[in-house]
């Protein structure tokens, strides 16, 4: 099927929407608010195929920014399926990946910012080194400069222009510490991962030729999770949809805010779809959940917001499993007890439908540890997982991985694919088309003698570091984290490392994931669905947590509410029998009194 066939056939589920399809059909800026399953990804996937076959010439494309890597892995997969792969005309990422890839490394030079030419992306033991040295200088004392990284972070990103005098005098003492940090950082010849979206703004605020450039490249610019993604991209926006011309198609939900910790504030999406130059379209159905667990998360969420499932759907149930014993007892019973009764009653129900969300990685360690102990294979997606997800560099190995262990004679995932990821991840260093041709021939070579599922990962990740990634990387700005990312888990193999090697074959169904419990923390759930969704450690105390202030308790429901709001037809809520959140006895008890 053409790419043009592909959309056109999506967009004909649009259509009875009428919602959905008057946001398809929008010709200027359009938000569209929208509750959990509501097809806010599907519209915005179908929208921007159209636009990108309708509305602007190649080589123009969209640039369309979501708020991590996780979602920018399903964005990436979800306009895969209708033909529209990044690279050229495309840019998927992150606001900090779109900072630093189609700014600050093109323009940063003649955009006045004051770096060094060559400047690198800082590693994490770069960023502590500078804390450390700027900590000694402004603060002096024995604590651990470490404990000032949160705040040091929030005051950067509160103050997008240092020009005013609340600056200096807000908080003298933390302005003083940034401005050693940064000196330090600079020092050594690096930015840090704070300061891309900030230089960003700063170099687009202050030469209109750069949003002239950038508008040329990308006439529209597409967010995803808009509610997340905190002020520096909200200016940035503001600059390039209503001064350069950039046209916007904006997506999010004010009700699943919950990052406020980083910065992130609702208002910013709510001011934006009241501009009388934006279209705003407010969806109403929810595909995804049973009608009950729409009812009920509206029970979760504490709002009466008026989302109905569609006529004939399914009804999805909900189930509490008050619990004795602490986390690791409930983990027990929930992979012991739980899971077996969930798929004897649903015998064709894929293990990988299933997903266990807590609200913290270390209750995730338990989950883990009880599966582990009974033969289940689990994807983790969270601060200790086996390797950081989110890592593009581990991302594209995992491809690589599923294409050596059978993916070179099914086409899952073509070759052109891999090989275009990999481009993508050293795009720095392939200039000429000799350069590709070479990183072409090494890898396929590479890989090709390579193709045994039963090989040791361990061995295999060595290789390819060592052909491939280790004679690229050196000359790369962007990818010393990640490669530090490779090496640390290449490390967890060795001598002295905690695991034990595995197969290729396995980490290769870390990709594709069919037969593997989902662990993720309620975070890390966003933007995804599964059949059946376990919420363990719902307690009073964990969420909300322990004199938690009003705006913490409200952020901490809509993050239950996301969790919630995960599951296509069955949702169980877990908790500590004399201790259930509240959130969790108010959905209980309004459940009882309908
Ligand atoms: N018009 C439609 N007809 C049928 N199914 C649809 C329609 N729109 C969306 N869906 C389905 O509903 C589900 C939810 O859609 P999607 O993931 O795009 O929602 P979302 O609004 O982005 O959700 P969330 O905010 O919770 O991440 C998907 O399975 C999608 O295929």
């Amino acid at each position: 099927m053409s790419d043009r066939a592909l959309y056109l056939k999506a967009a004909e589920d649009l259509r009875p929407n009428d919602k959905q399809w008057q946001a398809y059909e929008s010709g200027g800026h359009c938000v569209l608010l929208a509750g959990p399953g509501s097809g806010k990804t599907k519209t915005l996937t179908v929208k921007l195929a159209r636009m990108l076959s309708e509305d602007v010439e190649d080589p123009r494309g969209f640039a369309c920014i979501t708020y991590n890597n996780e979602c920018a892995r399903e964005l990436e997969m979800r306009l895969d399926g209708l033909g529209i792969a990044p690279g050229g005309r495309v840019f998927i990422g992150t606001v900090h990946s779109f900072s630093l890839t189609q700014i600050l490394l093109p323009y940063a030079k003649v955009a006045g910012l004051g770096l060094p030419d060559d400047f690198q992306v800082a590693t994490r033991r770069q960023t502590r080194a500078a804390l450390e040295n700027a900590h000694a200088k402004v603060i002096k004392g024995p604590e651990n400069p470490q404990t000032w990284d949160f705040r040091l972070g929030q005051h950067r990103r509160r103050f997008l222009n240092r020009d005013v005098d609340a600056w200096k005098t807000v908080d003298p003492q933390l302005t003083r510490l940034v401005e050693a940090y940064e000196a330090e950082l600079r020092q050594m010849g690096v930015i840090d991962f704070d300061d891309m979206p900030l230089l960003a703004l700063r170099a687009l605020a202050t030469n209109a030729w750069l949003r002239k450039a950038i508008a040329a490249k990308y006439p529209i610019l597409a967010v995803d999770e808009y509610q997340d993604l905190g002020r520096a991209l909200h200016a940035m926006v503001m600059g390039l949809c209503f001064s350069a011309g950039i046209r916007l198609f904006a997506v999010g939900d004010v009700d699943q805010s919950i990052y406020g910790f980083t910065g992130a504030n609702p208002e910013l999406l709510k001011k934006l779809s009241e501009r009388d130059d934006v279209e705003t379209v407010r969806l109403g159905l929810n595909y995804r959940c049973g009608s009950q667990i729409v009812t009920a998360s509206e029970y979760a969420l504490g709002e009466a917001r008026g989302y109905r499932a569609p006529d004939g759907a399914h009804e999805g149930t909900i189930y509490f499993h008050p619990c004795t014993g602490g986390y690791a007892a409930q983990a027990r019973y929930l992979i012991e007890q739980l899971i077996p009764e969930i798929r004897a009653r649903r015998p064709d129900l894929n293990v990988g439908e299933i997903a266990i969300l807590y609200p913290a990685a270390f209750i995730g360690d338990e989950v883990a540890t009880a599966a582990a102990n009974n033969g289940y294979g689990v994807i983790r997606t969270d601060g200790n997982a086996l390797y950081p997800r989110g890592s593009r560099l581990m991302r594209w190995l995992e491809q690589c991985a599923m294409w050596c262990c059978g993916g070179w004679r099914s086409g899952q995932p073509q070759v052109s694919r891999v090989i275009a990821e990999g481009a993508r991840l050293f795009h720095e260093l392939l200039a000429t088309d000799d350069d590709r041709l070479e990183f072409q021939r090494d890898l396929i070579a590479t890989l090709w003698d390579r193709r045994d599922d039963t090989l040791s990962l361990h061995d295999w990740l060595v290789s390819l570091r060592d052909e491939i990634i280790k004679p690229r990387i050196d000359r790369a700005r962007s990818l010393a984290d990640e490669f530090e990312t490779l090496n640390t888990f290449i490390n967890r193999f060795g001598p002295t490392g905690d695991v034990e090697d595995f197969p290729l074959g396995e980490f290769a169904g870390i990709g594709t994931g069919l037969d593997r419990i989902n662990l993720s923390t309620l975070h890390s759930a966003k933007g995804r669905e599964f059949d059946a969704v376990i919420l363990f450690g719902m307690e009073e105390g964990r969420l909300p947590r322990n004199n938690a202030s009003d705006g913490e308790i409200r952020e901490a429901r809509r993050l239950f509410y996301v969790g919630f709001t995960r599951a296509r037809h069955e949702i169980h809520l877990m908790h500590g029998q004399h201790n259930p959140s509240r959130f969790v006895t108010e959905v209980q008890e309004r459940l009882e009194g309908e």
